[in-house]
């Protein structure tokens, strides 16, 4: 009898041999007879994921599909069984197409196979209902009602821009120089936590309470981004807890700070005349069972809703700081829009005055075109029927057939940097969003082109994503960065430590205003600016009336 040890090499060998030969099947199949053999795309995303894989860890995701794009063209293919899209008809044809829901990758974002949240339920029924409650808590009313509590948010952020700020003259004293992005998510994430459970995380006037909020927050959403891009990670967590358990624990942090403060609220039940985001969620009850939700969904959702809220408003922000930082025109008439509009601080407010601001909407927009703060590529799927032997049309996106099972998308970063979509794409224009208003591309077009060339570039516009899973807090995110932008430009003067505005203007003229530049893990991870405050005469006196008053 052969012994053990050779019994085992021959069966290693033999294991070795199968495995060789299903990589040989499975990836040949992949290349030369998969459906999507044609389409063209990096060679490696033709039979592996770990494509998307690799770049989705290194944060680049959205910047490697725009290149993509330039190479291959409209339509490339991402994976084996992924196609990005880059035109406005697939922007239509995937995310307003009843026939499609978001992919099954997403199901690897929920904390157990029982429990969903608004963002990772695929439930056609269940996610009306939540959608439908929830989005009471967020829509244009909930807002009017909520402003005042948003405005004292956003009066302790421009106060503490005061105090950083020299007197009156840049050159007299040092100021101090602000990094925007903690200040920025301080104020965001005080403001959702705020409306989500009726009191705010308080990160602006006590940030030594919460250390490492910001860092565990930036790391669950990077967990969150690779689960949707490689679901199969997500078995191997351990293998994360062991090679960063810093990582580890500032995430586990983050969550156990939103386990308290739900908590908390539960604690105090049913409050007289108080409508946050945590009645509303309670009040969400399952179509088919009719039973409420549990504290488990309770936390899903307020883990999904806080960055939802806080994160990606903070990034478009801090790219509209960073744009207006470089563009000295568009700041002049920006701040010259608001100082005629407003007559003191207090007057602003949310209302039409605000809403006749048309220039300070066409920054947060050209902003967000270029910076969007959820950069990525959202992906969608077609249901599968539930009728056996169902036979349905083929589907099709921007002409092209899409088998079943594969995974569509369109990159938000990618579509907005499109020549065809945005002329000059990576130039700072808020010009563009203005009818009637035109800048040096778009010069010379006959109005008729001129008018397809604008509404190409409004179909094409799509931070928030679109159809009925496009973004429920959009009149939140521009409510919050109105008044934000408002308040600071009618207090303050900023502009980047040691900048030269005569070199800014002749760049920004050529329109090579730098690019602010993130890293894309779904929503984006920002670094900076750093700006430096000067206090505008006495308009920011307002701010401390009433801590004058109380002294
Ligand atoms: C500038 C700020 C914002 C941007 C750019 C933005 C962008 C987006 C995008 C692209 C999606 C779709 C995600 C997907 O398909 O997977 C989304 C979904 C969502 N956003 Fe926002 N968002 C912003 C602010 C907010 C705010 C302030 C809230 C309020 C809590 C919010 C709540 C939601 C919710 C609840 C969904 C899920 C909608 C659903 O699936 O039915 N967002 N957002």
């Amino acid at each position: 009898m052969a012994p053990i040890s050779e019994i085992l090499s021959i069966g290693i060998r033999y294991l070795l041999y199968v495995f060789l030969i299903r990589c040989v099947l499975v990836y040949g199949y992949r290349i030369f007879l998969h459906p999507l053999h044609n389409i063209p795309g990096p060679f490696v995303a033709r039979f592996s994921d770990w494509y998307g894989a690799h770049h989705a860890f290194l944060r680049r995701g959205h910047e490697v599909t725009y290149q993509n794009h330039r190479k291959y063209g409209s339509v490339y293919r991402h994976g084996p069984n992924k196609l990005v899209f880059n035109t406005v008809q697939a922007l239509h044809d995937i995310y307003q197409n009843d026939r499609l829901s978001k992919s099954r990758a997403y199901l690897a974002t929920k904390p157990h196979p029982t429990i969903s949240n608004l963002f990772n339920v695929l439930d056609k029924r269940l996610h009306r209902t939540k959608r439908r409650v929830i989005g009471q808590g967020i829509n244009d009313k909930a807002m009017r009602e909520f402003e005042p509590l948003m405005l004292s948010h956003i009066d302790t952020f421009v106060r503490s821009l005061v105090k950083s700020a020299s007197s009156t003259n840049l050159d007299a004293t040092e100021p101090k120089v602000v990094n925007m992005t903690p200040a920025i998510k301080s104020l965001t994430l005080d403001t959702i936590t705020h409306l989500a459970f009726g009191s705010p995380l308080s990160l602006q006037t006590q940030p030594q309470r919460h250390p490492y909020f910001l860092r565990g927050l930036a790391i669950a959403n990077y967990r969150t981004n690779m689960y949707i891009q490689f679901p199969v990670i997500k078995h191997f967590d351990y293998i994360e807890r062991i090679l960063y358990p810093f990582m580890w624990t500032s995430q586990k942090t983050f969550y156990r700070t939103l386990r308290e403060m739900i908590g908390q609220r539960a604690m105090q039940g049913k409050v007289e005349g108080k409508k946050d985001l945590y009645e509303f969620v309670r009040d969400v009850k399952d179509p088919e069972t009719g039973e409420g939700l549990g504290m488990a969904d309770v936390w899903s959702e307020a883990a999904f809703l806080v960055p939802a809220g806080g994160d990606t408003t903070a990034t478009a922000l801090a790219a509209t700081l960073h744009y207006l930082s470089h563009s000295p025109s568009a700041y002049t008439r920006l701040a010259r829009e608001i100082r005629t509009t407003f007559t003191s601080a207090s007057d602003i407010r949310l209302g039409p005055k605000l809403a006749s601001c048309s220039y300070l909407r066409a920054v947060i927009d050209e902003s967000m075109r270029l910076t969007p703060p959820t950069p990525t590529t959202l992906w969608r799927e077609e249901i599968p029927s539930r009728i056996k032997g169902e036979k349905k049309e083929p589907l099709v996106v921007d002409g092209i057939v899409v088998p079943p099972g594969t995974e569509i998308g369109v990159s938000i970063y990618a579509i907005h940097h499109n020549a065809e979509y945005f002329p000059e794409p990576f130039a700072f224009r808020p010009e563009r969003w203005l009818p009637g208003e035109t800048f040096s591309d778009a010069k010379g077009l006959k109005k008729d082109e001129a008018e397809r060339q604008r509404k190409l570039t409004l179909e094409a516009f799509t931070p928030f994503s679109l159809g009925p899973r496009g973004c429920a807090g959009k009149a939140m995110a521009y409510s919050e960065t109105s008044l934000v932008l408002a308040r600071l430009l009618w207090c303050l003067d900023f502009e980047r430590p040691g900048a030269n505005k005569n070199r800014d203007a002749e760049r920004e003229s050529m329109g090579k205003v730098p690019e602010f530049r993130v890293k894309d893990q779904f929503s984006a991870l920002t670094e900076g600016p750093e700006l430096v405050f000067r206090k505008r005469g006495e308009a920011w006196r307002e701010m401390f009336e009433d801590e004058d008053r109380a002294e």
